[in-house]
């Protein structure tokens, strides 16, 4: 279990922090050649950093460095045992230093604390670490290829991967992708989001001190135009692994197609549906899923319940269950363990949310207060735009149904398909149900993504090319190659062809 600090404690460690400020390039903090960015508090508006960002001209430096750092081997072709430990090294310092991560985490993004420690940081080490361990434990494959030959098949490190992340998972988002990449033995250069670099900025400077050599793991701040898309342009990057919008998602296809062919791999936006049948039992225990699933992390959380379809012979009575669990869900300063719930991202994503709180609510509904938004459910039809747009804030939509057909024909008519939940005390039912829902992840009589172990990523509209966690995301990192070796004897005749 993690312990939480206090309020004072948590201020005192905000009020010492040494924030960086600038890309790191090579094993160390270089100025770039980008414009000065403010990374800014969402949840008192104060600047926290003017961080000095990267520009095309250090994308092709860094990425320079980072094929050097490939080819010199150090890394790419040390011992996988090699890797782990360092891995596992760079795990215990973040482990050190997590109270300090937290607040930076919770500063820059306007998570709660509570949050930052309980799940940003253990997960992130946690991650990191599964992947360390994982890497001098899988086997190649032999191929079923007669007495005359043999054919390994092989993995290998892809090269010089770029990792485009969004802000509502910072660091996390950064460990989906390191985790694995660094344990193939790739090089990685890390683009955050132009909201959140702080923790990222860290974690690169921690992972050098663990001893990942330099030019593996570098880290440069700025924005879309200015840093990602000359990453996803770039003739010298192999592959991109992009958490965030579908509109940018596309982009980074694009970008594939207009130079290298890199490997592209998109986990994007989601309209997840909870399905909640009418033999679903204990509504105390679905309203806890529920209300967990639409507002946790303020509902900035791709995978985030947005709709509830649910049968209108418990809708009444699981309603009245969500309105009054929604009561614990304390909002406030981010840096107070008590509060469950801080602010949003910043003040143009606070706009675009709260152009859907319009109409009676259910609950909540009241107007936003800088940039916290109340949490918020609505009674909607299904071709309402709460319904139907990723609204990806604290906002759920209520739609009610009269049958299981009619629910699972709903949860489907969507262009996204990353996550959604069945309830149902019918094993059968719900299985069924599972199976017919178009998502990457099918929770059953509960809300989650899953764990470390098993993968996660979207079908339609929600995702492309690959998966996070779990040893699939290794495949995503790696190349898959045939070596085939003739086993004939030369003096035996001609073995050509
Ligand atoms: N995991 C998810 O599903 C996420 C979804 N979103 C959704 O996206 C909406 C917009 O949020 P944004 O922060 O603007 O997400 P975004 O998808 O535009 O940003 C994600 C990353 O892509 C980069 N990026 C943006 N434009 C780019 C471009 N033209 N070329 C290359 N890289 C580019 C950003 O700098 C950031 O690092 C949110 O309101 C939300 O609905 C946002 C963040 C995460
Ligand atoms: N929930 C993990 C991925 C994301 O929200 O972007």
């Amino acid at each position: 279990m993690t312990e939480l600090l206090t309020r004072e404690e948590y201020a005192a460690i905000a009020a010492d922090l040494d924030l960086p400020a600038a890309p790191f390039i090579d094993g160390k903090f270089r100025k770039g050649n980008g414009p000065v960015m403010e990374t800014v508090n969402p949840a008192t508006g104060e600047v926290l950093k003017k961080i000095s960002t990267a520009n095309a001209e250090d994308v092709d430096f860094a990425v320079k460095k980072a094929r050097e750092a490939f080819d010199r081997g150090e890394w790419s072709r040390a011992h996988p045992s090699e890797r782990k430990d360092v891995l596992i090294r760079f795990c215990k310092l973040i482990t050190r230093r997590r109270h300090e991560l937290a607040v930076m985490e919770s500063l820059d993004s306007g998570k709660p604390i509570r949050d930052c420690e309980t799940i940003d940081v253990p997960e992130t080490i946690h991650t990191i670490k599964w992947h360390g361990e994982l890497i001098d434990k899988i086997y190649d494959q032999t191929g079923p290829s007669g007495d005359d030959a043999i054919s390994m098949i092989v993995r290998e490190p892809l090269g010089v991967v770029a990792a485009v992340l969004p802000w509502n998972f910072p660091m996390l988002m950064m460990a989906w992708k390191i985790g694995p990449a660094l344990a193939a033995g790739n090089s990685v250069i890390v683009k955050p989001a132009e909201q959140t670099s702080l923790t990222a900025l860290r974690l690169a400077e921690v992972a050098h001190m663990a001893g990942i050599p330099r030019g593996v793991l570098q880290v440069l701040p700025g924005d879309g135009p200015g840093v990602g898309e000359p990453l996803g342009l770039h003739m010298g990057v192999d592959m991109v692994s992009f958490t965030g919008s579908t509109e940018t998602g596309k982009r980074f296809l694009r970008y594939s197609a207009d130079s290298n062919m890199k490997k592209v791999t998109l986990e994007c936006g989601g309209k997840n549906p909870a399905v909640v049948l009418e033999d679903a039992e204990n509504l105390d225990h679905v309203a806890e899923h529920v209300v967990n699933a639409a507002f946790w992390n303020m509902g900035e959380n791709c995978s985030a319940t947005s709709r509830l379809i649910v049968h209108k012979a418990v809708k009444d009575a699981l309603l009245e269950r969500i309105v009054a669990r929604m009561r614990d869900w304390k909002m406030g300063d981010p840096l107070d363990p008590a509060m469950h719930l801080g602010a949003l991202i910043d003040g143009e994503h606070c706009k675009k949310v709260s152009k859907y709180l319009k109409g009676k609510a259910v609950a909540g509904g009241g107007k936003a207060k800088g940039n916290f938004v109340e949490p918020t459910v609505y009674e909607v039809k299904k071709s309402d735009a709460k319904a139907r747009e990723e609204i990806f804030g604290p906002v759920l939509s209520v739609i009610e149904v009269a049958s299981t057909e009619e629910a699972i024909q709903l949860a489907n008519d969507t262009e996204y398909g990353l996550a959604a939940s069945v309830f149902s005390g019918n094993v059968r039912k719900a299985i069924r149900a599972a199976r017919e829902i178009r998502a990457g992840t099918v929770t059953v009589n509960c809300y989650g993504e899953g764990d470390i172990s098993t993968p996660f990523g979207g079908y339609k509209q929600s995702g492309f090319g690959g998966r996070d966690n779990s040893i699939h995301a290794h495949d995503q990192f790696t190349e898959m190659k045939t070596i085939w070796i003739d086993l004939t004897d030369p003096k035996d005749g001609d073995n050509v062809g």
